[in-house]
Formats: structure tokens, sequence, C-alpha cells
């Protein structure tokens, strides 16, 4: 069976205790590799080797950092299909999706940074006759990175591309539960010349491995992905000790369809914004609000499409939902069905496990789920459940349904439908969402500040602030 190895000081090691975990194919249930079970003197060693090579690497010419980041975007390219089925094995998601998106964006994460840094330039102020002030901008030094299991690949190179192409030397962590795509990266990285102990990958559990990352007081900045809970505990740790903290956290975003919208571009896209990744995105629309003049209409031609959604093997071209992540993972999805029956929801299609023919006939695997008759404080409509799970509510108009989509904890993304563009620009405005899309959904320019307001965290990814963000700023004021 293959042992995974953490990926420290440019080597392959085991954990220093040696000891391991069990990874799990969540479409068969089975163990399939084992992760080193890392704890804080893994972590130790791993931010030794990255202080220890954070100064040549702030110091090397940015166009050098730049052609080794950019060797690795090539080699992702190059073994793009060993990536994706990798990823799909690892996490349940279709071959096909890890091979259209996960994989294509983790090259692309490489490339936007080790591009972008060439041109990152700093502000001078005159002060009148009297003085110049300039500000210089330097890398910070040793940053975690923590990555979540939804987009493995993909969200981990979107944390180490800006902060190595910052010149930060990095100890990363990606999850315990799809740890696969971050090891082969790490052969990656050395097949691509990246000197030891720029990029240290460590493997194992959040509450050992990624606390530990958390507390090391050599590691200055802290960038994380994953749930709300994780989140304020990462908080409630670093900020005494005022580490920079950037947390890209849950969500539970509205979906609004205006009965003035393309009908057909809004069904179609609300079944990808639904359901795809199994609905574990943190961007999926989960609470569909629809204008009541055509929540009927919508509703069936919704319903009719999820059905015909082929669930199956993720590694067969045919199908278009696979696994969840993880047994427990599927237990609280299915939990949440249950619960939104309680409060008294109508699951009016899927809300079962269902049990496939064959090598999956184990797997993880739960039915798109399209739940309605719900209110909109109900916890259904208020907790992140991250599967393929939505709800369906009619409004009645634009002043209620901003309302709705505004009444939960989180403000990550918000998609809207209409053709009226003054429309668009108002619920626009008033919507509290960090990300509003308007007229599709994922949309990605990977220039645009990407992240939530309220508990769907702080700071901002993407463009120029991710850069920034793993950069110290110091002004110079010089007196004539
Ligand atoms: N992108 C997103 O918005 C994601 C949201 N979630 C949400 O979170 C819920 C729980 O999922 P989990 O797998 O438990 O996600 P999580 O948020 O606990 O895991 C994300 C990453 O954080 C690490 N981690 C966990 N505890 C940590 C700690 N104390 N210090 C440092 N790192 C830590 C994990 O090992 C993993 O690498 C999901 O059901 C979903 O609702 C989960 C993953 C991604
Ligand atoms: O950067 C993106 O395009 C998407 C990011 C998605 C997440 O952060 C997530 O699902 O956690």
């Amino acid at each position: 069976m293959e042992k995974i190895q953490n990926y420290i000081n440019g080597e392959l090691v085991q954990s220093i205790s040696g000891e391991y975990l069990q990874n799990i194919n969540p479409a068969t249930g089975e163990v399939y590799s084992l992760i080193p079970d890392s704890n804080a003197d893994d972590i130790a060693e791993a931010t030794s080797s990255a202080l220890r090579a954070f100064a040549d690497w702030s110091s090397m010419p940015v166009e050098k950092r730049s052609a080794i980041l950019l060797r690795i975007a090539d080699l992702i390219d190059r073994d793009i299909d060993r990536l994706a089925l990798a990823e799909s094995i690892d996490n349940g998601k279709p071959v096909t999706l890890a091979k259209a998106v996960d994989i294509p964006r983790a090259s692309a994460n490489m490339r936007f940074y080790a591009t972008g840094a060439i041109h990152v330039s700093t502000e001078a102020h005159i002060t009148g006759i009297e003085a110049i002030n300039y500000t210089s901008k330097t890398p910070i030094g040793v940053a975690g990175c923590i990555s979540p299991w939804n987009l493995p690949l993909y969200l981990f190179t979107w944390k180490i591309a800006p902060a190595l192409a910052a010149g930060c030397t990095v100890v990363a962590k990606p999850s315990e539960l799809t740890p696969m795509t971050a090891y082969l990266f790490s052969k990656l990285c050395i097949e691509a010349g990246l000197p030891q102990g720029v990029l240290n990958i460590v493997h194992g559990l959040g509450s050992k491995a990624g606390q530990a990352i958390i507390e090391h007081p050599d590691i200055h900045a802290i960038s994380f992905t994953g749930g709300t809970v994780t989140g304020k505990k990462i908080a409630a740790t670093a900020a005494p000790m005022f580490k920079k903290l950037s947390l890209e956290l849950g969500g539970k975003n509205p979906n609004i369809v205006f009965a003035d919208c393309d009908f057909e571009q809004a069904v179609t896209t609300s079944i990808l914004s639904s359901f795809s990744n199994q609905g574990e995105i943190c961007l999926c629309g989960s609470r569909i609000f629809v204008e009541e003049s055509i929540y009927q209409k919508f509703t069936d031609e919704f319903v009719k499409r999820t059905r015909a959604l082929t669930i199956g093997d993720p590694l067969l071209e045919s199908t278009k939902v696979g696994a969840l992540v993880s047994e427990a993972h599927m237990n609280k999805v299915l939990l949440y069905i249950s619960l939104a029956q309680q409060e008294g929801g109508n699951v009016i299609t899927g809300g079962r496990r269902l049990h496939l023919d064959g090598r999956c006939s184990n797997g993880f695997f739960v039915e798109p789920t399209i739940i309605t008759g719900l209110t909109c404080e109900c916890r259904t409509n208020q907790e992140e459940i991250f599967g393929p799970v939505v709800t369906i509510t009619p409004f009645k108009s634009e002043e209620e349904v901003i309302s709705f989509a505004n009444s939960t904890a989180y403000g990550l993304s918000a998609t809207l439908w209409t053709e009226n563009l003054k429309r668009a620009h108002r619920v626009s405005s008033k919507l509290k969402s960090g990300i509003v899309w308007v007229n599709c959904w994922l949309f990605r320019d990977l220039r645009t500040p990407f992240g939530g307001m309220k508990q769907s965290g702080m700071g901002r990814e993407g463009g120029w602030e991710a850069l920034e963000f793993f950069m110290e700023t110091k002004n110079i004021c010089i007196k004539l």
C-alpha cells in the first residue's frame, strides 16, 4: 500500500513518530494509502527548514523565482491525467471534473502568481519639497497554508502560489482526507528544482499538525480555507500572537431567480451551482429563491434535470455526481436531510444514500436532493450542509428576497438571475456577500478579490490582495 510522505527540506520523509493514518477511497470505502500522522515535532522541523531557506529565496531575483514556479506549472500540465485520476480517487469527485477544472486551475494558480509577482510595484508620496515617502513591500517570512478537501490541489496551490511568488517560504498542510495530489505535487517541486526548504508539506490531522502550524511562533502569516468552526478556533489561537490571518470559510449562498431571467440559462447554471462537486464547494448556491410567478415552472424543470444527473463511479466518463468525501461527511449530510423533514420540509427529489452496483457498493453516495416548504429561519436554511442538498423558496418582491438572502450568518457569494440591468445593480449593492455573480456562477478571473463577509471569513484572496497578504509594508520617509 502506498505510503504518502512529508516533504521537508527538499526531501520526502516519514513523520518523526513513524505513525500513519489510513486514507480511504470514498467511492469504495476502502483504505488505499497511508498518510503520515505528523505532530508538532514535524512542524518544528519543517519550520526550521523554511526559516533556513528564507534568506536565499526572498532575495532571489523575482524573475528566477518566477521561472521555477512556471516550471512547476508546466509539470502539472504534463501530469494532468495522473493528477486528475489521483484527485478523483482521493476525493470521490468525477475524474472528468478533476481533469476539466481542478488540475488546470492548479497550474493556472501557479502561472498567475509566478507572472504576477514580476509586476509588483510600490508607491511614493512626495510631501511638497520637504520629504519623499516611499513604501517597500517585503515577504513576511515563513507562511502557514492550510487547505481543505473539497478542491484539494486547486486550493492548495491557490495559497502556496502567492506565498512563494511573494518570496515567503512555506509550511503547508493539505487536508488529511485528500493528501494525495499535494504529495504528487511535492515530487514535481523536486523535479522542477525548487530549492530545499522553500516549500514544506506536512501531512496529518488538523487538530495536531494543523494546530501546531497555527501555534508556531516563527510562522507569521496563516492562510486558511475550511469550515467556519475551524476558522474561529484558528483565529482564537493566532490573534493573540498578532499573526496575519486570511480566512476563507463557509457559505450558505443565495441563488436568486427573478421572473425576468433568461430561464434556460438560470436552470442550467443552477444545476451546476447546486450539485457540482457533489455540492462540496463553499460557493454553491444552496438556497434557491424563485420569484412567485415562475416558482412552479422553475421547480418542475429543476427537478426534472436533477433527476437526470448520473450519480456513479467517479472514474466513469458518464458520471456527473460522485461520492462525498468521507463516511462522516455523508452522515452529516444525511442528518441534515432528516432535520429538514423534521422542520417541515418536503423532499421533492433525492434524500437518500445510494448503494451502487459493483466496486462502488460501499461508497459514500447521496442523491442530489431538493427540499421545499421551509422557512428562511430554520436550521436547514441557516447552516452550511456542504453537500448535494438545496432548498427552493418562493419570493414576492425584491425587498423580500434581499432580506431572505441576507438572513444568515454567512456572506460569501450570491448569484442573481435577471435581464434587468438596473435591478441587477440595485440588488447586488444590497447583498451582504463578498462575491456577487449576475447571470453566471463561479465565473472566475484570478485578478478579482475573492472572499466573504460576516462568518464567511476575513481578508481576500486573489489578485494583488493575496500577494500583499504575504508581504510586510514599510514606509520610509526621507526629509529633503
Ligand atoms: N472551503 C470551505 O468552505 C470548506 C468548508 N468546510 C466546512 O467545514 C465542515 C467541516 O469539515 P472539516 O473537514 O472538518 O473541515 P476543516 O475546516 O476542519 O478542515 C480544513 C483544513 O483545516 C485543518 N484543520 C482542522 N482543524 C484545525 C486546527 N485546529 N488548526 C489548524 N488546522 C486545522 C484540516 O486538517 C484541513 O486541512 C464541512 O462540513 C463544511 O461545512 C469544509 C471544507 C472546506
Ligand atoms: O477560488 C476559487 O475559484 C474557488 C474557491 C472555492 C473555495 O474556496 C471553496 O470551495 O472552498
